[in-house]
């Protein structure tokens, strides 16, 4: 069964589409980079997904086989839906004051009575499930100071393991190393592939650089004003293949002093087979 199903999906801000008409299918298991220049629509497109925005009408999304959004609308399952995903964003979304813990557990709102999530009345078992979760992602030592207190790459973790608490089958990071230093984003990445290889969570990671791409992801799902320019193995996007793709602003997605060519990736026990590469005519 696919993870993710877009078919047909617009979407235009005033009469600009932000994305036009692109398709794609993602499944169970995969850990796929999302990627493109500034404006190509990747946040447009992990929001419609995670169901926090609406496509225009003829657009269409399924989510672990069932419709998430079709035509503009929720689907009658979308709340049950949104639980599946869990999703981290590039500006960390914890809340600064409260301690690491008590963001942890926000992942589990959805899942109990919402008087005991608005009370932060959580059991013994759940607050264990969140100090595992932090366990997993490195940072257990963190659990009882304020989220404010963490550095970038901690905060990012912590939003990491609140997915986990969630128990999400599907995660969406949106540019999640964007803000962070190299050693904190490789750290980032690392935690995300591992609970993609170890836990069978989708994985849809939105990056700016293609080098992590070619690093942590078997497939690239490349788009360029809105529509996909490239999907296939993230190990054909050559620097010279990007510039094709993307003429001057493809410098934008090459680390000034990575490598021209991608090197082999780093994830021997990779299970996901490579999709084929499909071109999409641009
Ligand atoms: N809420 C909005 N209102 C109007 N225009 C929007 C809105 N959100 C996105 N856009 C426009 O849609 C296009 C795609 O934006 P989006 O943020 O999805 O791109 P992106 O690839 O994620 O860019 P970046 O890498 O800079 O985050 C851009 O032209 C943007 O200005």
């Amino acid at each position: 069964m696919s993870a993710i199903r877009v078919t047909d999906l617009t979407k235009t801000f005033g009469r600009r589409p932000a994305l036009a008409g692109l398709s794609l299918e993602i499944g169970e298991g995969e850990m796929v980079a999302l990627i493109g220049a500034s404006g190509s629509g990747k946040s447009t497109l992990m929001r419609i997904v995670a169901g926090l925005e609406l496509g225009d009408q003829g657009s269409r999304v399924e989510i672990l086989g069932r419709p998430m959004q079709q035509n503009g609308m929720l689907g009658s399952r979308a709340r049950e839906l949104r639980r599946e995903i869990g999703v981290v964003f590039q500006q960390f979304n914890l809340v600064a004051r409260l301690s690491v813990m008590t963001n942890v557990l926000t992942g589990l709102l959805g899942r109990i009575p919402r008087w005991r999530g608005t009370l932060g009345l959580f059991r013994k078992a759940e607050k264990d499930l969140a100090r595992q979760a932090l366990r997993r992602v490195g940072i257990e030592a963190t659990l009882w100071q304020r989220a404010s207190t963490l550095s970038g790459g901690q905060q990012q973790r912590a939003a990491i393991a609140r997915t986990l608490v969630q128990r999400s089958r599907i995660l969406l990071a949106d540019e999640p190393i964007a803000s962070l230093d190299p050693s904190s984003a490789r750290r980032v990445m690392d935690t995300i592939a591992e609970i993609n290889r170890l836990d069978g969570i989708t994985a849809v990671v939105s990056l700016h650089q293609v080098e992590y791409a070619r690093r942590y992801c078997r497939r690239t799902i490349a788009l360029r004003d809105g529509r996909i320019v490239f999907d296939g193995p993230s190990q054909a996007l050559s620097n010279a293949f990007l510039r094709e793709l993307y003429g001057t602003a493809s410098e934008e997605l090459i680390l000034p002093d990575g490598p021209a060519e991608p090197a082999r990736a780093e994830r021997p026990t990779d299970r996901i087979a490579a999709p084929p590469a499909v071109l999409a005519s641009t």
